[in-house]
């Protein structure tokens, strides 16, 4: 890319180029010295791999060095977002996708490609931006992911990096970096890409409801619309996914569970789309969609409106945070954790999940909490009710110790959130994995217990404090229960 490129000259809409985060309404952090991961690399002039290349231990764990303290000085390689050591890009204009950007000299797979520039915001203004985009009528989407708390939008001041358009079977790959204290996102290739290739990464949009883009990368894998792999997506759409298969709501498989509560009535007019067998014959979907939706012609792209406007909340995974359905779409990172970074918190299941609309069951709604008392009763042997109800108390206790490590650890990991971090001290993620992992094996322990005394009732309980995996293979014939 020309140094001294020029946006409007290139006939594109409106940016401010920068080669650096802004941050917006606070400064970049101070880094103290405790911090400052020093590596082990020492410099050999017959050998530049020995200044910080690939087994340089800052890079293994993507954070770079810092100047003044790494023993390579110059030589040092670990500094590329520092120094925009970037490869060679061009723009150019796509058929349908607006503005790309393609590779002006061959990539190597793994090999740093460019930041992903722009103002880093918090999650409130993320979303009244995009509130307000939307509103403007803006249909393309820079703003992206960058942890729990923060994102970065490229809208108004961005790098090139705003450019590169979605491909659900892509080149490049986004990864995140920790330097000089700050998480920045990288553009890397994931393949060799030649000079003149359009250069394209995974979105992995998160759809919260608004316009419908129509995915034009032209993979043989298309998932068809930006965002249609997103919860926010599925559930509006009502898709439902099993490997390769899709169907639309009419024809999900009713997952077997006569107890579970039916879903609320719809909350709002339905969408008819037909969506079936779209991996299958994406023409034939997009035509069907097509005639069957309200569509709004821009040129090259479709987008479904909302029938009304009602607000319903979809949540953010990752953030808690909670998006009303007008909201767009932003594109999430994935995080490329490295050696010293755990994503811990409460379990996915625990977060609001927007309400189904149709008298159906998903299939995450089948799971069941067994309960030991019914289940105790239907054993004759006093033995086996007893060692049910045993392993239950010792799965509540498992489960009641893990929500209190939450709460304890909450403030610690709230103030990495603060500090722009998706992280925490591996002491701590290394209690809250060692709570996680006794959780699981007292829960499996007690359905053990339970299926162990239905396989081999006569002499399953009898064996006190008996590990789980050490029932005698020779007992293990099976019986009937027969109360
Ligand atoms: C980050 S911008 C990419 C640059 C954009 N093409 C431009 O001209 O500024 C993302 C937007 O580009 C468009 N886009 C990117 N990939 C696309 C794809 N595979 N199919 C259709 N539109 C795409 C969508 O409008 C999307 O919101």
């Amino acid at each position: 890319m020309n140094p001294n490129f020029e946006p409007e000259s290139e006939g594109l809409p409106p940016f401010v180029l920068i080669r650096q985060n802004d941050f917006w309404g606070r400064k970049h952090k101070k880094l103290k010295e405790e911090d400052i991961a020093n590596c082990e690399c020492k410099y050999d002039p017959c050998n530049p791999e020995s200044a910080c290349g690939e087994s340089c231990l800052n890079a293994l764990t993507n954070t770079e060095c810092t100047p003044g303290y790494c023993r390579c000085d110059q030589h040092c390689k670990n500094q590329k977002f520092q120094k925009c050591e970037y490869a060679k890009t061009k723009l150019f204009k796509t058929e349908g996708r607006g503005w790309g950007l393609q590779a002006d000299q061959n990539i190597k797979a793994g090999e740093f490609i460019i930041e992903y520039c722009g103002e880093v915001i918090s999650s409130e203004v993320a979303k009244r931006r995009s509130h307000a985009y939307e509103a403007q009528g803006l249909k393309d989407a820079y703003i992206i992911s960058l942890n729990s708390n923060y994102y970065i939008d490229a809208t108004k001041k961005g790098s090139i990096a705003r450019f590169i358009n979605h491909s659900c079977e892509p080149n490049c790959e986004t990864r995140k970096w920790t330097v000089l204290g700050e998480t920045r996102v990288g553009i890397f290739a994931k393949t060799d890409i030649a000079v003149g290739t359009e250069l394209a990464y995974d979105y992995n949009f998160e759809w919260y409801g608004g316009v419908t883009v129509r995915c034009l990368c032209g993979a043989a894998n298309c998932s068809l619309f930006l965002g249609a792999k997103s919860q926010g997506f599925q559930d509006y759409y009502h898709v439902w996914e099993d490997g390769d298969e899709r169907y639309t709501v009419e024809n999900i498989p009713l997952y077997d569970s006569a107890e579970d509560e039916p879903f609320p009535k719809p909350a709002f007019t339905e969408v008819p789309v037909k969506y079936e067998s779209l991996a299958n014959d994406p023409a034939a979907a997009q035509n069907s969609l097509a005639s069957d939706v309200k569509l709004e012609q821009d040129v090259t792209r479709k987008s479904v409106e909302n029938e009304n406007n009602q607000e319903m909340e979809f949540s953010v995974e990752e953030s808690g945070q909670v998006f009303p359905q007008t909201n767009a779409m932003i594109s999430r990172i994935r995080s490329n954790s490295t050696y010293r970074n755990y994503n811990i918190g409460p379990s996915p299941s625990s977060k609001k999940r927007p309400q189904h609309t149709v008298n159906q069951k998903s299939k995450t709604s089948g799971r069941k909490y067994v309960s030991s008392k019914p289940v105790a009763e239907l054993f004759a042997s006093k033995q086996a009710q007893e060692e049910i109800r045993r392993y239950e108390e010792l799965k509540n206790k498992a489960v009641s110790e893990l929500n209190s490590l939450y709460d304890e650890i909450r403030p610690a990991i709230e103030e990495h959130e603060r500090d722009s971090q998706d992280s925490v001290s591996t002491s701590v993620a290394e209690k809250w994995i060692q709570a996680t992992c006794s959780k699981w094996k007292a829960e499996f322990d007690f359905s053990f217990s339970i299926i162990k005394n239905v396989m081999c009732p006569s002499n399953a309980a009898s064996q006190e404090g008996v590990n789980p995996s050490s029932v005698d293979d020779a007992h293990n014939e099976i019986k009937y229960l027969t109360n």
